[in-house]
């Protein structure tokens, strides 16, 4: 049953590669621009106002329609890449580098789920300067992952 399985991801690997990509930007289009968002909510919007109300609505549908979705994608082809014979060596560095920087990123996502419900319920503490550090992360775990899993040391 096992080889079965082994058999067609191997077979598949390349479409699951492509699916795995197509999702990670999908993904990481969400992970950049929401963050700028609460930049623009926090620096230029009043609380209450009906511009705070389409700033929710714009971030509900950032996170909900665009990078939840993406993110199980991407979880799930790239669970199946790592299952895939031949693709992952565990006594390699990358697979090490890469698997912490995708727990780091999924952590920045529920972060920033967590800063969204801040702002529905008027509770936001965090200044534009905050907001705009915290986006370096994404941008550093990116280059972490995509030279880990292309240079593959
Ligand atoms: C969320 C969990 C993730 C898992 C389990 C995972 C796992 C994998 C695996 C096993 C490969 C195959 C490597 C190969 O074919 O040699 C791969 C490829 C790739 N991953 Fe991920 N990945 C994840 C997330 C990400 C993220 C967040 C990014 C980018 C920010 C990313 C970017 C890439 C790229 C660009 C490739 C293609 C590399 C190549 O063609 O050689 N992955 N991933």
């Amino acid at each position: 049953m096992w080889d079965m399985i082994t058999d067609i991801l191997s077979d598949y690997y390349l479409w699951t590669k492509t699916l795995h990509i197509i999702s990670v930007i999908t993904w990481m289009a969400g992970i950049f621009y929401l963050p700028r968002l609460f930049v623009y909510h926090t620096e230029s919007v009043k609380t209450g106002s009906e511009t705070d109300t389409l700033f929710q609505t714009m971030e509900q549908k950032l996170l909900h329609v665009i990078m939840r979705p993406a993110m199980y994608s991407t979880w799930t082809f790239g669970l199946l890449l790592v299952f895939t014979p031949g693709i992952v060596d565990w006594l390699e560095i990358w697979p090490w580098v890469k698997a912490a920087s995708v727990l780091t990123m999924t952590w920045f996502h529920f972060w920033l789920a967590a800063r969204r419900i801040d702002f529905t319920e008027g509770r936001n503490s965090r200044t534009g300067k905050q907001f705009r550090m915290m986006n370096e992360v994404p941008t550093l775990l990116m280059f972490l992952i995509v030279f880990s899993v292309v240079l593959k040391y």
